[in-house]
């Protein structure tokens, strides 16, 4: 008995002793309510405040290069101020650039992330970590090389399913128009209703299977059908056209090797046999036409000679058309790729140095209205480097991380600005995917911005931290380029500084409504 009562007394004195721990328990309590809250905000972004400015000595806005603040509240930008203006927020939460550029993020309208199906070729996750290293914000991704392509509701359902969890910066979507659903109007406007920016077709083989190339006639109907949705058909402008001495793929090994022995398979008369075609629909989308409302976008021109001048005459007629060319157009020449360098096959091929040079008078002058990667990765495997054969490597050039750089690298001696870079990469890109919300440091849109220094130097070595899934296949690998991107903002979220991404894949689908 006397023991039991000692033993009785014992605890109950041991639980007084315990009492001041309660409030410290307590506390523990709530912060573990509290915890799943503040760490996914802690995960999407580095800099997790939902309320902060950023300032800069050079802030790109539509109108001009201020230096000043930009406001951000809850992922928008709520104010911007002009540095005379602007007396600092001792209160608030600052970001300072100081000389760097702080620019509206890229939108790249043209990539292929081969998700789902083809992840060894790329995938959402590398794709957009590499994005936002590279200070693209948005991506929109093209309807082939995944696997299946998205062709339908169904197959667009299959891509968000792959992308939820997996971006780390927005991604929205071009759908396929093949000839299987060409002809289906209710299939169509199904696909459109369910979410695609917009649709995509070839004019040549795709290389891809189950994504056929289709005619002039599903061109047009395709564009009846976008006209009610207003929104953009984007064409591969290429048909196939006889080509006089052409290689035999059991040629020497030396002919295959050999850049020229490519080009010439691929000349600029099959860009131009295909921009002509489509002229002969593009007139419909004039005001008062039969598709008045549809646009047409033709991607990833390379010829700066009668296929551009045929899409300017185009534009003066009233036609609603557009055009995208990539950096690698702007960048290099036929004339200085090395035999067997597969990295630099692609389609339409880079051609000679004199029409690179027009390419760029014409993206100065206005002609060409946009830039766009047309990211095409594949597995390294299949870029065949080791025998070099041009003629059968895949085609498809990687470049998504250095698209900044290259522009501003190569664009410097042609006198290139800012508002320039920021028209080609954001507002224009934003028009062409219906984003009104984006492509702008302007109030009211949404917070997606980069910070980046012109002037820092870096090379791109197998040392250089590169997020693409094969950086060895790069066309850029082993240059030197300017243009450092130091921050990248998604909706307000930090997801990448200075080699660090925010662990969160915190990017968003983009649906059209
Ligand atoms: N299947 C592809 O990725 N094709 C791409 N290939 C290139 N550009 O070489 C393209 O955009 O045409
Ligand atoms: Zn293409
Ligand atoms: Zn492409």
């Amino acid at each position: 008995m006397e023991t039991s009562g000692e033993s009785s007394r014992e605890m109950e004195s041991q639980k007084w002793r315990f009492f001041p721990l309660l409030p410290v328990l307590a506390s523990f309590l709530l912060l573990y309510v509290k915890f799943p809250f503040k760490q996914s905000q802690n995960a999407c972004s580095l800099h997790p405040h939902s309320h902060y400015w950023i300032t800069s000595k050079q802030i790109v806005t539509p109108q001009r290069v201020i230096s000043g603040a930009v406001e951000i509240k809850d992922g928008k930008i709520i104010s911007l101020v002009s540095e005379d203006k602007w007396h600092g927020n001792q209160f608030g939460q600052i970001i300072d650039f100081g000389e760097a550029v702080v620019m509206p993020g890229l939108i790249d309208v043209h990539v292929h992330l081969d998700d789902p199906g083809r992840t060894e070729w790329e995938g959402f996750p590398s794709g957009t970590t590499a994005a936002a290293a590279g200070g693209i914000t948005t991506l929109i991704d093209m309807p082939l090389n995944s696997d299946p392509s998205t062709v339908s509701v169904e197959t667009l359902n299959l891509k968000i399913k792959a992308a939820e969890n997996n971006i780390f910066v927005d991604v929205g979507f071009w759908g396929g128009l093949v000839p299987e659903n060409a002809f289906n109007a209710t299939a169509l406007e199904d696909f459109l209703s369910a979410g695609v920016l917009g649709l995509k077709s070839f004019m040549c083989p795709s290389g891809i299977d189950d994504f056929p190339m289709t005619n002039i006639s599903h061109i047009k109907e395709g564009l009846s059908v976008l006209s009610k949705y207003r929104r953009p058909l984007l064409v591969h402008a290429e048909i196939p056209q006889e080509v006089a001495d052409h290689p035999d793929t059991k040629d020497s090994v030396d002919n295959v090797r050999s850049y020229s022995t490519y080009l010439k398979t691929r000349p600029s008369s099959w860009e131009e046999a295909a921009v002509r075609e489509l002229l002969t629909v593009t007139k419909d989308t004039r005001v008062g036409g039969a598709a008045e409302g549809a646009h047409l976008h033709v991607v990833h021109l390379s010829d700066a000679g009668s296929s551009l001048n045929l899409i300017k005459e185009a534009k003066t007629r009233g036609d609603s058309i557009s055009v995208e060319t990539c950096p690698h157009y702007l960048a290099f020449s036929a004339e200085e790729i090395p035999d067997g360098d597969t990295r630099f096959k692609c389609a339409p091929p880079i051609r000679d140095a004199a029409n690179r040079e027009k390419l760029w008078e014409a993206l100065l002058d206005g002609d060409i209205d946009m830039l766009s990667s047309d990211h095409s990765p594949t597995d390294p495997e299949l870029k065949l480097l080791e025998h070099g054969d041009f003629l059968k490597a895949w085609g498809g050039i990687s470049s998504l991380q250095f698209v900044l750089p290259v522009t501003w690298s190569f664009g410097r001696k042609y006198g290139v600005t800012l508002e320039q870079l920021s028209s080609w990469w954001s507002e224009r890109p934003a028009i062409l995917a219906g984003q009104d919300l984006k492509g702008a440091i302007a109030v009211g849109k949404y917070a997606d911005i980069v910070a980046w220094e012109p002037e820092s130097e870096f090379h791109v070595n197998a040392a250089y931290p590169t997020y693409m899934k094969h950086p060895s296949i790069s066309a850029y690998m082993g240059r030197g380029l300017s243009g450092k991107v130091l921050a990248t903002f998604v909706r307000g979220n930090l997801v990448y500084k200075e080699g660090k991404h925010a662990s969160g894949a915190c990017g968003q689908t983009i649906l059209a409504k």
